[in-house]
């Protein structure tokens, strides 16, 4: 285990503590924040993001899950009455009720270990987020911005891009932070879109269909989706039922995910005078 300010860097946290000025700086000119944003970090640690943005907004939110963190922040931030501490699982967080006046600005170097989930439960709140900035393990950007046909694409970037357009923005090499992780790590900015480029008319269904397609990543489209789709009716859509999962794009998903939820309703709606 790895001491920094004393305090111990706790595995089970994800916590890899950002001690590069250079990087921390970059991080902060990429976000640039403003005095009357709304900006909410996740998972602070021992605050090298949090002093910086405090400096320029001093209304910062923070949400951290390890108590012993949190008389650390309160200590090191005393002089900021308006900085605001909340005690929570980000991964459970309901972040629209921090929303007061205007869409909020998440940041924050995740914890890698969660960070998957975590994105997931962000992007279900899209609608009250005006940006988001994460440091994360690059891979994941890798697969957060993946387009059809790369071996990394799948149900992240699939539902990360219905939701956010992704910019992945620059890569960090472990020997910023302490303890250093065993993994390269990369920025990332997703902006929610304003209208939905491909809206689905249900988005369980959406994601259902995203999620058996990938469960069989390696299998065609007639085999992966089989259960839910026959053969017959992905070519009356357009799409090639030989094609891999890997293939297809955010709009053939939801042509798919529309065509099944209208089916469902239709039968669902029948009256039979039988
Ligand atoms: C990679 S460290 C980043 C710390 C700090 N922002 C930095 O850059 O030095 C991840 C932080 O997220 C916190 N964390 C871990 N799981 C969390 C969760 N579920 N909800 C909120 N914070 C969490 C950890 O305690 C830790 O402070």
């Amino acid at each position: 285990m790895s001491q920094k300010g004393g305090h111990k860097a706790r595995k089970r946290f994800g916590q890899n503590f950002l001690h590069d000025p250079g990087v921390i700086e970059r991080i902060v000119r990429a976000i640039n924040p403003k005095p009357e944003d709304a900006i909410v970090e996740i998972g602070p640690g021992l605050g090298a993001l949090t002093e910086e943005i405090l400096a320029i907004n001093p209304r910062l939110q923070v949400v951290e899950l390890d108590r012993d963190l949190i008389p650390v922040l309160r200590t090191k931030f005393f002089n900021y009455p308006e900085f605001r501490i909340h005690e929570a699982d980000a991964l459970k967080f309901d972040f629209s009720q921090l929303v007061e006046d205007r869409p909020l600005r998440i940041i924050g170097n995740l914890p890698y270990n969660i960070s998957t989930p975590l994105i997931f439960h962000l992007l279900g709140q899209a609608g009250v987020v005006q940006d988001m900035h994460f440091m994360l393990q690059k891979e994941v950007v890798q697969r957060l911005a993946a387009v059809p046909g790369d071996n990394n694409y799948g149900r992240l970037g699939i539902m990360a891009q219905y939701f956010c357009k992704v910019q992945p923005l620059f890569e960090v090499g472990p020997g910023a932070f302490k303890p250093a992780p065993k993994v390269d790590s990369a920025i990332v900015r997703l902006v929610p879109h304003e209208t939905l480029p491909h809206p689905a008319m249900d988005l369980a269904t959406l994601q259902a269909v995203v999620r058996t397609a990938f469960n069989a990543r390696r299998k065609t489209l007639r085999k992966a989706l089989g259960g839910m789709i026959s053969a017959e009716q992905l070519q009356s859509l357009g799409i090639d039922d030989g094609l891999r999962p890997e293939n297809l794009s955010l709009a053939d998903y939801v042509h798919i995910a529309d065509f099944l939820y209208d089916q469902k309703s239709g039968t669902g709606d029948e009256v039979s005078n039988d």
